[in-house]
């Protein structure tokens, strides 16, 4: 784990002293937008045209944030335009890896070794954290987006000519409703997870409990009275809590030490992940061999043994009751 410097890479783990023991996570920096005819987005430059096999998602099977690209992708019916590589699930003193001998974990596009190596083609100054996802041009080799909610977006509507597929997850008549819940969700229970696990103080760690299990009781409550978070339609919002959903008993409950319930244990919030798990294109991104390898054996500071639990059992496929609330 570490970051790159000037466009030097630098093994350090996450620094907290500043910040009384609290995790806080870094800005992305690639920021443009890929639009249907290359105009600029909300920010960064233009000249991203949407064109099919012209770009490609660098992402971790491990990582919340890549996957809910991976969902995006599958979708919106991108898989056959915007082709993918795979990180190693271990994280080590280099940060993500390739294996050049391996095509399971092979970049197919540049053939680097490390993910430090994308950033650095991208920007050989570049200082700052090196993260999954990345959005890859090959055409100007260089990196689109590092932002995940921003790359869901993208993959949301700038595709609709290429592929055919208008399936739209943030309408514009819901965008608000679903920004509110995002506010919820994203520092709460997303990043929540996060601040409990690498919290570095007790009181931090609190903090961030309490925090997300607020958060959990909330959203739990809400979906007692509808299907999804936004009443009975699917939203990005729904997939933007799936990510962390479905890690949480697997890993979060103990390896970031967020046990006071697991969502097995929630009377709505345990069907509607099963509800999510089991729409069209979805299990196929769910992959618990890379994220239980990733977070086990990568955080040698939580778990220094690097030995990773069997369990637990995980009904995904189990019958869910949330039709009841209409398809
Ligand atoms: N803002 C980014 C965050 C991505 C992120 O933090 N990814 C983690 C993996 S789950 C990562 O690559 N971390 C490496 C590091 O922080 O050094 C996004 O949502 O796309």
């Amino acid at each position: 784990m570490g970051l790159l410097v000037d466009g030097e890479w630098r093994d350090q783990w996450y620094a907290t002293k500043k910040t009384k023991g609290r995790f806080v996570r870094e800005s992305a920096q690639f920021r443009n937008w890929i639009t249907a005819d290359g105009a600029p987005g909300p920010s960064g430059e233009g000249g991203f045209n949407a064109e099919s096999g012209r770009y490609h998602l660098y992402v971790s099977l491990a990582c919340p944030w890549a996957h809910r690209t991976l969902v995006f992708r599958n979708l919106k019916g991108l898989e056959s335009h915007i082709t993918v590589s795979v990180v190693h699930p271990h994280m080590m003193e280099h940060g993500w890896e390739y294996r050049t001998d391996d095509e399971d974990f092979r970049d197919h596009i540049n053939g680097f070794r490390y993910h430090h190596q994308v950033y650095t083609a991208a920007d050989p100054q570049y200082t700052g954290r090196v993260t999954v996802p990345v959005l890859w041009d090959k055409q100007r080799r260089t990196i689109v987006n590092n932002e995940s909610s921003e790359i869901i977006r993208m993959f949301n509507s700038a595709f609709d000519e290429v592929t055919g597929n208008r399936l739209d997850f943030y309408p514009e008549a819901l965008r608000t409703e679903i920004d509110e819940i995002n506010d919820l969700v994203y520092p709460n229970i997303n990043n929540g997870v996060y601040r409990c696990g690498f919290a570095t103080t007790q009181e931090a760690y609190e903090e961030a409990f309490d925090d997300l299990f607020s958060a959990l009781d909330r959203v739990d409550a809400r979906l007692a009275k509808h299907r999804y978070l936004v009443g009975n339609r699917l939203t990005e919002a729904d997939w933007r809590l799936f990510t962390t959903l479905v890690r949480f008993d697997a890993v979060y409950v103990g390896h970031f030490k967020t046990n006071l319930r697991r969502i097995a244990d929630y009377p709505n919030l345990a069907p509607y992940l099963r509800d999510l798990y089991q729409q069209s294109g979805v299990a196929e991104t769910v992959d618990f061999w890379h994220i239980k390898q990733h977070y086990y054996y990568s955080h040698e500071t939580i778990n220094p043994t690097r030995v990773v639990p069997k369990g637990p059992e995980l009904n995904l496929d189990a019958h869910h009751d949330r039709t009841r609330f209409g398809d």
